[in-house]
């Protein structure tokens, strides 16, 4: 049975949520066929009194699967049609003509055109979607956990575009139906940049480059990233003015400011409770979100990147671009779409630069020598990005620091959770962060 089949496959799925956890039942709510041996599912999982709900394009053949779709067999007969660019040129035809097939309305924004000849390739990077690239021209991702309501990086991308804002890729088309009575974004498709490396690979490359060099310092080394950096954080601040003018901001009072750092206190509790490698770290946190307390002040807020890191930014030949305006996947909508201080946003890069400085590390022979390295590579990228950001006109004060340090080490917690589920080896990287 279908239901039976889907329930072994999607739990070993990379952009499966609910990791870890037995499944109780998958019901199909709602099975719509695209195009001839294509159907597109939303199911429901039930694990241990929660349910989420995630999307599927079903291939479907009347013999056993293809042995080229060995890799994406959901079971007999079945298989993830992600990976057949015979099928997915459907959804770029119908978003193209901006039809409805059933509860499902295709549509593409005005004025620009598709080519719908092109054919489509699954993206092989860790991401917790499914991303459809056809040929060199567009990017299509398929939200897998469906949340009610319009995905947030549709709403930015398309607010910001239609100011012309630099960085950021320019969007086409998406994909929506109703759930639980709200319009709900199914997928999104916006410009490939090829010819373009995203930040941890070329960070990455930076880091290998000093590890191979460990008696260079991090700014003679061969492949210097700081200046990259710099030129990050510019576009950070350059793009958080443009989020400011495209949507509402706000100011955060210090009751609030103290109901935040008690939100994250709570999250810090959970996860100690999750992963119990975080329990002798946890007063270090502590005592950060507790100085935030202290000296609380008005914080400005606007809508934010939500969960910014060298991942989500791509070095195209002339600038930076950011993708991925999502927030946390693991957050409700709500608090995805609320308005929040932009220095969440330079935590996240900052807690990224340390993740890269450390990633190498773990499987390195010279790991204890090359410590010294890592920190040093981390801080000279960090402040660079820093000092990027402040001559973009990004706001960094003195009385910020304090807040910074809070927001870092509530990412950390995140990643410590995320980790714990879906990498168990990276685990030490965030743990790390507690130890300076
Ligand atoms: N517009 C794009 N052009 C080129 N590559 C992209 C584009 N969007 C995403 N990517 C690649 O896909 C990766 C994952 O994208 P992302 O939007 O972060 O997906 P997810 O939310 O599923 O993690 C990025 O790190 C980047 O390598
Ligand atoms: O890109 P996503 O929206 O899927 O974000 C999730 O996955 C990220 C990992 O791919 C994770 O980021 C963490 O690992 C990165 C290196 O792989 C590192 O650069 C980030 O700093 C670190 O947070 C992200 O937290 C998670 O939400």
């Amino acid at each position: 049975m279908l239901t039976e089949l889907l329930t072994g496959w999607i739990a070993h799925q990379r952009w499966f949520a609910g990791k870890g956890r037995p499944i109780d039942k998958l019901d199909i709510d709602s099975d719509i066929e695209l195009s001839r041996g294509l159907r597109h599912l939303i199911v429901s999982v039930h694990q241990a009194g929660t349910h989420d709900r995630y999307q599927i394009l079903l291939g479907c053949c009347a013999d056993d699967v293809p042995d080229k779709f060995r890799h994406a067999l959901i079971g007999s007969g079945f298989y993830d049609a992600a990976h057949d660019a015979d099928l997915t040129t459907t959804l770029l035809e119908a978003m193209a003509e901006g039809r409805d097939i059933g509860p499902l309305r295709f549509r593409h924004l005005d004025d620009v055109h598709i080519d719908t000849s092109l054919r489509s390739l699954v993206l092989g990077v860790e991401q917790s979607n499914t991303s459809l690239v056809y040929g060199d021209a567009y990017i299509c991702k398929l939200f897998r956990r469906l949340i009610p309501g319009v995905n947030p990086e549709l709403e930015i991308v398309n607010a910001l575009a239609a100011r012309k804002a630099a960085h950021i890729a320019q969007p086409y088309g998406w994909i929506e139906t109703d759930l639980d009575g709200e319009p709900t974004t199914l997928a999104m498709t916006q410009e490939f940049l090829a010819n373009s490396n995203d930040g941890w690979a070329l960070a990455l490359a930076s880091v290998r480059d000093l590890y191979a060099w460990p008696q260079e310092s991090a700014s003679d080394a061969g492949g210097d990233f700081s200046s990259e950096s710099f030129r990050l954080g510019t576009a950070t601040a350059e793009v958080h003015h443009e989020l400011a003018d495209a949507f509402p901001t706000g100011v955060m009072d210090p009751p609030e400011v103290r109901r935040l750092m008690e939100e994250y206190l709570r999250r810090l509790e959970q996860t100690v409770a999750e992963v119990p490698q975080l329990a002798e770290h946890a007063h270090v946190a502590e005592e950060a979100y507790r100085r935030v307390c202290e000296v609380a002040h008005e914080v400005p807020v606007q809508r934010v990147h939500g969960d910014y890191h060298l991942g989500q930014v791509m070095r195209t030949p002339t600038d930076w671009v950011i993708l991925d305006f999502e927030g946390e996947p693991g957050q409700p909508l709500a608090e995805r779409r609320a308005l929040n201080s932009p220095l969440r946003d330079v935590a996240g890069m900052l807690r990224s630069f340390d993740y890269a400085a450390r990633h190498l590390l773990a499987d390195h022979p010279e790991a204890q020598n090359l410590l010294p390295q890592a920190a040093e590579w981390a801080e000279l990228n960090r402040s660079s990005f820093l000092a990027g950001y402040s001559a973009g006109g990004g706001r960094l004060r003195g009385e910020d620091a304090v807040l910074l340090r809070a927001l870092e080490l509530a990412k950390a917690v995140y990643e410590v959770g995320y980790e714990a589920r879906n990498r168990p080896s990276w685990l030490p990287i965030p743990l790390a962060a507690f130890q300076h």
